[in-house]
């Protein structure tokens, strides 16, 4: 009988130029440490069913069921023995790829009962493993096709390969999608305005703004397409650790995005009161991510900020309805924990099967953490990577 394993796969932040995308400029996604996390237990024989990954049929779940259907049909283990419990730290509808991460999941797991990945192991030379990383991420891109209809792909190969991705559209054929496995990993303040928005109405707010001022609109989309360029040429030769001047110089670039994009129109007055706090508290850089409109906020930490200043920062989000996530841009990509047992533990757990009933009654995000994140808190022993060869940037 196959070990109980699992697999985790990041969500993604459009870092810069969201919006300038859609006209052909280049944006960079980077991959973030809140993730969903995907239990494959087999059952006895005497039990042979197939069970959803989603307990609760509410309708949100239902786009990506479909998808998990269409995996587990065209992929699927002869043998149905198996329960797909799916729990995820990001939030939904966020603009924060939940669903490419789930379908990076579902195809990993699904690959891998198949016996059609190898690795992820230490010793895997880089150019096998980024044939799994592919392999993952097109049978996860059909999946997005259930979920999105018309998904650009982007968040799915950042959610595969971790990291951070250049992409750019091209107005004759697919986006180019350049990988920069060199970006570092940089703690990251996410905050959810927790206010509902839609991806179409704010690129049509662009458009609109476009046709009835062409001139300008270009010339600030221009702008923001350099915003782009300029923070990729620190990426090769830069020290994020906060003893050099790359960290500010990309803060810079960050709240110059933000400028750009509020000129746009894109931005919400929630989305402005996190800048205000931020600024007030003076703890780093920020702006939307993706859309706007509402949806999700990132702030670029200053090196040495009190831990201190933070909390009582976050005391006075949680106040005013927002949800905060302190996470990790450039975060891992899609990893295996097989079998999956806790490695380390300081609860005596060492050694111990991580069964369904644990991984479904653990409590909230925090409780998936504790579990078996691999997170800004938390990083359990035993999960593996596929690493890819690293690129000039
Ligand atoms: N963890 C999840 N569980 C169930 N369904 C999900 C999950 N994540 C995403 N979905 C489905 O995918 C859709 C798109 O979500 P998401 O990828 O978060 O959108 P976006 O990144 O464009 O904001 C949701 O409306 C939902 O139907
Ligand atoms: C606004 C845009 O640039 C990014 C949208 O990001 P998201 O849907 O919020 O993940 C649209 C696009 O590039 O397709």
């Amino acid at each position: 009988m196959a070990p109980t394993f699992m697999v985790s796969a990041p969500g993604k932040a459009i870092v810069f130029d969201e919006h300038a995308a859609v006209y052909g400029k280049p944006a960079i996604a980077a991959a973030i440490s809140l993730r969903s996390y995907l239990l494959v237990a087999t059952l006895s024989k005497s039990r042979r069913r197939v069970e959803a990954p989603y307990r609760e049929a509410a309708k949100i779940h239902i786009k990506s069921a479909t998808a998990f259907l269409y995996l587990f049909l065209s992929l699927g283990s002869k043998s149905p023995r198996f329960i797909y419990t799916l729990r995820s730290t990001i939030p939904i509808g966020a603009g924060l790829g939940s669903s490419a991460s789930v379908c990076i999941c579902l195809s990993a797991a699904l690959l891998l009962q198949i016996r059609a990945l190898s690795g992820p192991h230490p010793d895997q030379p880089p150019k096998e493993a980024e044939i799994q990383i592919e392999h993952i991420n097109r049978w996860a891109f059909v999946g997005e096709l259930c979920i999105h209809g018309d998904p650009s792909g982007v968040d799915n190969t950042v959610a595969a390969g971790g990291k951070a991705v250049l992409f750019q559209r091209n107005a004759s054929g697919p986006p180019s999608v350049i990988r920069l496995t060199k970006f570092p990993k940089l703690p990251l303040l996410l905050v959810d305005t927790q206010q509902p928005r839609s991806t179409a109405i704010q690129v049509e707010k662009v458009k609109t703004l476009k046709t009835n001022h062409p001139e300008i609109t270009e010339m600030i989309l221009d702008g923001i397409g350099k915003i782009a360029t300029s923070a990729l040429e620190l990426i090769p030769w830069a020290d994020f650790s906060g003893n050099s001047d790359a960290l500010g110089h990309w803060g810079t670039l960050i709240s110059m995005n933000h400028g750009f994009l509020v000129s746009l129109g894109v931005s919400h007055p929630r989305l402005e009161r996190i800048r205000e706090l931020v600024d007030y508290a003076n703890i780093g850089w920020t702006k939307l991510t993706g859309a706007g409109g509402g949806g999700c906020a990132i702030t670029l930490f200053r090196p040495d900020i009190e831990e201190q200043t933070i909390e009582e920062l976050e005391r006075k989000f949680a106040a005013e309805g927002f949800q905060i996530y302190e996470t990790i841009l450039g975060a891992d990509g899609v990893g295996v924990l097989w079998p999956a047992v806790f490695r380390n533990s300081t609860d005596g757990k060492a050694g111990e099967e991580i069964d369904q009933k644990m991984f479904e009654n653990a409590d909230g995000v925090q409780g998936i953490n504790q579990l078996v994140g691999v997170g800004v808190q938390e990083y359990r022993e035993g999960w593996e990577f596929w690493t890819r060869d690293v690129s000039p940037i």
